[in-house]
């Protein structure tokens, strides 16, 4: 039998998985969506031929949902869904810093939930998507959870006291390298060369680390010696690095990151 999947709350995240989804090869006759706004549901419509339907319907009508509503939007999500969703249901959450019992507290008694941090790389097929089990939440549901989020990257299962630490790293990781690269750019430019050309250096430099990185198997500390010539030039550049503390900024970021993962715990946040 086909499993029904609807995605909750389709915007930046939830519609990235959906078009990974197709892409997979789920067909969009298998697939719903629910979105707050009628010309955010129309648009959805038009892109992927899929149906878009009210969260209530969705509860009724899919096996699995996708809750990908922003933390604060959550509570009142759960409160329209709460009637209508049966206990053999799969519950999939995205949402950064809230916990699988705050679902299981809301909504039927003994239901499957599953937190997952994914994230926007999954548009390439490249994402990192984090996975924990909830308290009711089988192996089986875990499979039905990677048969969603495999096919659009990398997956990792993680006890869920993990989940706030891998929002920071992968969940928002992305982020830390688009603001890496606009940096250099801008470097780029002091240096004299035009912007254009400044980015395709920085983002093909970005690419040829990141390949190294995941194929070579070897550790970030060797590739970046096998970079650092005596007396050269990369050692004047990591020595500003060290000299401005970015080691210990990087650090800190994340850390704050993580805080405010816990803080959304409670889907007020
Ligand atoms: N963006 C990212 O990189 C990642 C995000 N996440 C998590 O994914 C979730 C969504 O984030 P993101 O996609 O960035 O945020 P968006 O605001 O883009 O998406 C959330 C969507 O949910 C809709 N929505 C809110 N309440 C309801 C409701 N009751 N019924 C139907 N739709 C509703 C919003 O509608 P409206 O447009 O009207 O506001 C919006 O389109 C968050 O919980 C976040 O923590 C996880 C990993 C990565
Ligand atoms: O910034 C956020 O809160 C979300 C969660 C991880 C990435 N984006």
């Amino acid at each position: 039998m086909t499993q029904k999947v609807a995605v909750l709350g389709t915007g930046k995240i939830g519609e990235a998985l959906l078009s990974g989804m197709i892409r997979a090869g789920w067909s969009p006759d298998d697939l719903l969506v629910t979105a707050r706004r009628p010309e955010r549901a129309e648009e959805l419509r038009a892109r992927y031929g899929v149906e878009a339907v009210s969260n209530a319907e969705a509860a009724k009508a899919a096996d699995t949902l996708i809750l990908a509503a922003k933390p604060q939007d959550m509570g009142a999500l759960l409160d329209e869904l709460a009637p209508h969703v049966a206990a053999d249901r799969l519950v999939i959450s995205a949402a950064a810093g809230i916990p699988t019992a705050f679902f299981e507290e809301r909504l039927t008694e003994g239901l499957a939930v599953v937190r997952v941090m994914p994230n926007t790389p999954v548009l390439v097929d490249e994402g990192m998507s984090v996975i924990s089990a909830g308290s009711h939440a089988t192996e089986a549901h875990l499979v039905r959870t990677e048969d969603i989020f495999k096919p659009v990257g990398k997956t990792l299962r993680v006890p869920e006291k993990h989940q706030d630490a891998a929002t920071a790293l992968s969940g928002s990781g992305p982020a830390y390298f688009y603001y890496l690269v606009e940096a250099m750019t801008d470097a780029g430019i002091l240096l004299g060369l035009p912007r254009a050309q400044a980015h395709d250096l920085i983002v093909q430099s970005a690419i040829g680390a990141a390949v190294m990185l995941r194929d070579s198997g070897e550790h970030p500390v060797k590739l970046r010696e096998a970079v650092t010539s005596p007396a050269g030039t990369t050692i004047s550049a990591i020595r500003e690095l060290e000299n401005h503390g970015v080691r210990a900024a990087l650090i800190a970021a994340l850390e704050a990151a993580r805080d405010r993962s816990r803080e959304l715990a409670s889907g007020n946040g």
